[in-house]
């Protein structure tokens, strides 16, 4: 049995071309954005993947790329929509250019609020708060459907899919500082019996 996890994060979303803190908002695709989705499809396509399940968050810009994948795929599965893989909420951030932030608060505050795992941006989460929402239902709701040789795909978030990952990949906080997920750039996992695992083969690029 074939215990397949594969992770993407969704494509190029109005507000990542705009360069602003996103987080519980909820803009659509660029064209950009609905290219690269077409294009993690293709890739998947060229992985001869088959998969029995998806789940995606509550938010556009990752409902569509997960639609415009199994597309591409030609496969129709149940698709589950959860709001505990949203993107990590970026409170009083939310709808600043990214830029101007760094500007105000310096490099390394916004570094800290963005990539650590224990900071969180000012009245938003923590990527710490996001794991606290997304890892259970990871565990309660997907994980078991991987055991049981369930394709699965899970197309989330740049920071909701970090706080999976950061399991998965038993990262150090350290480690999850440098731990970047491209747009569109699916991630497929090898997962053994005891859920730990077997290899990962990233298709970014
Ligand atoms: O919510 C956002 O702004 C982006 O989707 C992710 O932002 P980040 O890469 O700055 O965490």
């Amino acid at each position: 049995m074939q215990r397949r996890l594969v992770l993407v994060r969704h494509g190029q979303s109005e507000w990542n071309l705009k360069n602003l803190f996103t987080g519980w908002k909820d803009p659509g695709l660029t064209e950009k954005g609905v290219e690269e989705a077409k294009a993690a499809g293709a890739r998947l396509k060229a992985q001869d993947i088959k998969f029995d399940v998806a789940f995606t968050s509550k938010l556009q810009r990752a409902q569509r790329t997960n639609d415009l994948i199994l597309a591409e795929l030609g496969q129709r599965v149940p698709v589950i929509e959860d709001a505990a893989l949203n993107e990590r909420d970026y409170g009083e951030l939310t709808g600043l250019n990214k830029d101007d932030a760094r500007k105000t608060w310096g490099e390394q505050k916004v570094l800290m609020w963005r990539r650590s795992y224990e900071v969180p941006p000012p009245g938003g989460e923590s990527l710490r708060d996001t794991v606290a929402r997304a890892l259970p239902y990871f565990v309660r709701e997907i994980l078991p459907r991987v055991l049981n040789g369930e394709q699965t795909l899970v197309t989330a978030h740049g920071n909701s899919l970090r706080a999976l990952i950061m399991v998965l990949e038993r990262l150090t906080p350290e480690a999850l500082l440098r731990r970047e997920l491209f747009t569109g750039a699916p991630i497929i996992y090898d997962v053994n019996p005891d859920s730990t695992i077997a290899a990962i083969k990233d298709l970014a690029g």
